[in-house]
């Protein structure tokens, strides 16, 4: 008997349940009764209906036909129940599961008891061919067993006898089924597929189950806050159109009032323009006064300002001094805390150096010596002054280096010098650091190593003793940290080097001896003294001194040209002028004081080398008729030439001098002799310690910055002043006197080197030659004898004291006053008569009636007395002029007394006192000096 396939679309998924004859078939199970309905089908696929109520029959079979016969034994219901949704999804999860398991789709359709199964990935024809075989061995049971958990049959209860029994397994009889063993005791061995888990089964469902509530209750959400959002937007716009409708309404209603307004005042477009200008001009009225307001009060504010600053200043000067404030001002004065002072001009010279080389000075030093520029000579020279190395050198020998050295860069950790090699060049380090290794010999145990003699870094030099010894390398130099490094080579530093240190030296002698202050030194002390000195040569305007009480450390001595001594006057402090300042013994003779120069040079072109060693022949010519030396004892000063002092000389020569004013701690070393090949150390413990470099921590200068730089420090005179002019105009309570010129020969500031009186004086240049001494060692190589001697020598030439500079200074003033007032009464005179004579003074048309002032006569003096002369002669020559000519008038005659009676005033007030020519005070107003 073939069961009939259920195709209608509402029964597809729902499984069919075939009765077997033998079972009675029990009607209402819970799931009938919660509304999942039970149909009984006959063996056709009819439904079984009732037969009274036509109602399709859902009680239960007892094996009765629906004619309420006794159904035959053979015969075969069809029981099925109603699909709902859950059923088929549930049924399509397994089938999904089942279906990627490796189970035969015909185990899977016995498995699942049913061959009455539409599904859409399933084939009709393929169920209806595989049901045809086994629907008839498939019982209520199986499928029961296999079906989903909600229909699982609690198989336990049926018995061979009973009828299958169709009803929702308790939770308590779901938790312990073991559906598989019943499917196989069902089945029996015919079965021989794999067997579903129903907990995995189960598991699955409700997982998929609850993704999908998920997803749909998610997609339900975003559904509805997009509708939301929709509604929120449609509201907003409705809103935004009925405000604009609003106000469109409002607009045109305003609109239709006013209209009637202007309609019923009749409208004036004459008044409503005057009206219209009138609120403009109110307006810019009133911008006015606010503007005028804020100007007043600014102007209160300032005026505010000015009083409390006047007043604060007046009670500051007022306020007496506190003792805490006099004990503080008594330190100072006597330089007790002068390490407590902060020194900003330190500071300032920290900033200015160079971390690396820049880039344009890299330029520079690739250049052959010859292109190098002056100026690139002394931007290189103005970069490395404050390397300590450099420093020792004089001037020249520094130009001459700066014109010849080059630049290299060397990486850690290469070796630079080897020790026994020979040497070709001096360098100086520009940043990074070195090691010096030098072979010691160990005498307690004779054995040689190599030990780091010293670490050197930014500042030094090595590699000039293989040098100017004509030895081999001394030591090794190892880089430690990559290196910047100028080199300069040996021709120029062994060779030119010292022939311009000797040169100088020559010069520096000969001028020292020619100078009282150094009359009674010996040879040697004066030859120590001048291997520190430096030459340097000035231009004009240039301050080569500042402030001399400040810059005490070297005595300035001018060897050729002239320089003028400028006194600063602050007119306002006249009237308490500053007490000198007596320094201690100790501090103004520091007998122990240590203090060395140096001296190099180099290059590669032989060309500009040649030019120098010719120039080097050519001496200072210093001014040997001015010397003060007239008391000096000719045999003395005879004894004293260039050869006898290059004769006198002859166990050192130039180079080992360099070496001398190098100061180096090694150099008397055997090795540094090149007498022996290690240095004795006596210790077998090695004791490094070893230097951390200090790098200076400074920021790139270009060469203008650098320039500006040098400038502050060596200002000019004029640029001085204006600076000095800036802060109020014309700063009339500071004026610039010129109280003495040093011409060649001549000690700056002489009393203030051997006692320091506090005075300040500025030293400026009108294009000279100094020499600059130490002052350190002025002291160090100086007796008492000769300090004694120098002092008494120096006695005349100090400065007129401040009291006379300022009274010659009033007295001054006081003469152009009286010079302008006679000139004017003059001026005045001559225009009366004119006024007079109804004669224009038509010297030119732009100065037809400007009245004659002293200040226009004294400023076109001469050409203007000429015209002057002219003018009276035109008006007398006219009107018959006086014998004579216009110096023979009345009023000329008694202008010229009264001139002739100032003069004679004033050169008997100007420092009638003084009759050496070095304490007349001449003024300098600016850089202009007005001589009398
Ligand atoms: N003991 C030392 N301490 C510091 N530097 C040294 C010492 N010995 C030699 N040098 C330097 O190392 C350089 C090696 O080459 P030079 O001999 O030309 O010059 C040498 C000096 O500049």
């Amino acid at each position: 008997m073939e069961p009939k396939l259920v195709t209608r679309r509402s029964l597809s998924a729902v499984p069919i349940i075939t009765v077997p004859p033998q079972y009675k078939v029990t009607k209402g199970t819970e799931r009938s009764r919660r509304g999942s309905r039970v149909m009984f089908l006959d063996e056709n696929g009819n439904e079984i209906v009732d037969e009274e109520s036509k109602d399709p029959y859902q009680g239960h079979v007892k094996g009765f036909s629906k004619e309420g016969r006794l159904l035959p034994s053979s015969a075969t219901l069809n029981l099925r129940r109603r699909s709902t949704s859950l059923d088929a999804a549930r049924f399509t999860a397994w089938y999904n599961s089942r279906r990627n398991s490796s189970l035969r789709r015909d185990q899977f359709l016995q498995s699942f008891g049913k061959a009455s199964i539409r599904y859409p990935n399933l084939n009709d024809e393929d169920i209806m061919e595989t049901t045809a075989h086994v629907a008839t061995r498939i019982d209520v049971s199986a499928f029961e067993a296999e079906t989903l958990d909600g229909d699982v049959l609690d198989c336990r209860k049926r018995s061979q006898s009973a009828g299958p029994i169709l009803h929702r397994p308790s939770s308590s009889i779901k938790s312990d089924l073991n559906a598989h063993k019943h499917v196989l005791e069902i089945r029996g061995t015919e079965y021989t597929g794999d067997l579903p888990d129903l907990a995995d089964l189960t598991a699955k469902i409700r997982q998929q189950s609850a993704k999908r509530r998920i997803k749909r209750i998610m997609e339900a959400d975003k559904e509805k806050a997009e509708q939301e959002r929709l509604s929120r937007e449609e509201e907003e716009r409705r809103k935004t159109e009925a405000l604009k409708n609003r106000r469109r309404t409002l607009k045109s209603a305003t609109f239709a009032v006013m209209a009637m307004n202007v309609s019923a005042a009749g409208f004036n477009f004459k008044s409503f323009t005057e009206k219209k200008k009138w609120l403009a001009e109110k307006r810019s009225w009133t911008k006015q006064i606010a503007k005028s307001k804020f100007s007043w009060a600014i102007r209160v504010v300032m005026v505010l300002g000015r009083v409390l600053k006047a007043l604060m200043s007046y009670s500051a000067d007022m306020t007496p001094e506190t003792a805490a404030q006099r004990s503080f001002r008594t330190l100072r004065d006597n330089s007790e805390v002068k390490e407590m002072l902060f020194n900003k001009s330190l500071y300032q010279r920290g900033k200015s150096q160079y971390a690396y080389v820049p880039s344009w000075a890299k330029k520079i030093l690739d250049k052959p010596a010859m292109e190098r520029s002056e100026n690139e000579l002394s931007q290189l020279h103005s970069m490395l002054k404050g390397l300590a190395s450099y420093d020792k050198f004089t001037y020249r020998i520094q130009l001459a280096m700066c014109r010849a050295m080059t630049y290299t860069k060397v990486e850690h950790p290469r070796v630079i010098l080897r020790k026994g090699h020979t040497g070709v060049s001096f360098y100086f380090i520009f940043s990074g650091s070195v090691f010096v290794n030098v072979e010691e010999l160990l005498l307690k145990t004779g054995h040689v190593m190599w030990h780091t003699a010293i670490t050197l870094q930014r500042g030094d030099s090595f590699g000039e003793l293989a040098l100017l010894r004509n030895i081999k390398r001394t030591a090794s130099v190892v880089v430690r940290e990559d290196a910047e490094l100028l080199v300069v080579e040996k021709d120029v530093f062994s060779k030119t080097c010292p022939k311009i240190f000797d040169k100088e030296l020559v010069d520096k002698i000969k001028f020292c001896k020619s100078l009282s202050l150094f009359r009674q030194w010996t040879d040697d002390a004066l030859k120590n003294v001048c291997i520190e000195a430096q030459i340097q040569e000035w231009k004009a305007n240039k301050i080569i001194v500042k402030d001399s009480s400040k810059e005490v450390e070297w005595i300035n001595l001018c060897m050729q040209g002239k320089c003028s001594v400028i006194k600063a006057l602050d007119l306002r402090a006249q009237l308490k002028l500053p007490r000198p300042r007596r320094a201690t013994n100790e501090e103004y003779f520091p007998m122990g004081l240590i203090g060395r120069k140096r001296r190099t040079q180099s290059d590669t072109s032989k060309i500009w080398l040649r030019e120098l060693e010719e120039s080097l022949k050519t001496p200072y010519s210093f001014n040997d008729s001015n010397k003060v030396d007239e008391h000096r004892d000719e045999n003395e000063r005879n004894t004293w030439s260039e050869s006898e002092y290059e004769s006198s000389d002859d166990e050192k020569n130039g180079a080992e001098k360099i070496l001398e004013a190098m100061d180096l701690p090694y150099k008397d070393q055997p090795h540094a002799k090149g007498d022996s090949s290690y240095i004795l150390n006596e210790d077998d413990e090695d004791e490094e310690e070893e230097e951390e470099p200090k790098q200076t921590e400074c920021a790139e200068i270009l060469p203008a910055e650098l320039e500006k730089r040098d400038n502050n420090i060596f200002e000019d005179f004029s640029e001085l002043i204006k600076i000095e002019s800036r802060a109020g105009k014309l700063n009339k309570d500071v004026v610039y006197l010129n109280i003495a010129s040093m011409k060649s020969g001549d000690i700056f500031d002489v009393s203030q080197v051997l006692r320091p009186t506090g005075r300040k004086f500025m030293l400026v240049s009108k294009g000279a030659v100094m020499l600059r001494i130490k002052r350190d060692d002025f002291f160090r190589y100086s007796t008492k004898h000769t300090l004694r001697q120098a002092r008494k020598a120096v006695q005349e030439l100090d400065y007129p004291p401040e009291e006379i500079i300022y009274r010659s200074y009033n007295e001054r003033c006081a003469w152009e006053k009286l010079k302008s007032t006679q000139l004017q009464s003059v001026m005045n005179t001559v225009q009366e008569k004119c006024i007079r004579h109804n004669i224009s003074f038509t010297e030119s048309t732009s100065e037809v009636k400007r009245p004659l002032t002293p200040a226009r006569v004294d400023s076109a003096c001469p050409s203007r007395l000429e015209k002057f002369d002219q003018y009276l002669s035109f008006v007398y020559g006219s009107h018959k002029v006086p014998e004579g000519g216009a110096t023979s008038t009345s009023s000329v005659t008694k202008t010229c007394s009264a001139l002739q009676n100032c003069a004679t005033k004033e050169k008997n007030c100007t420092l009638s006192h003084q009759q050496d020519e070095r304490k007349s005070v001449t003024f300098a107003f600016g850089t202009t000096e007005k001589s009398e």
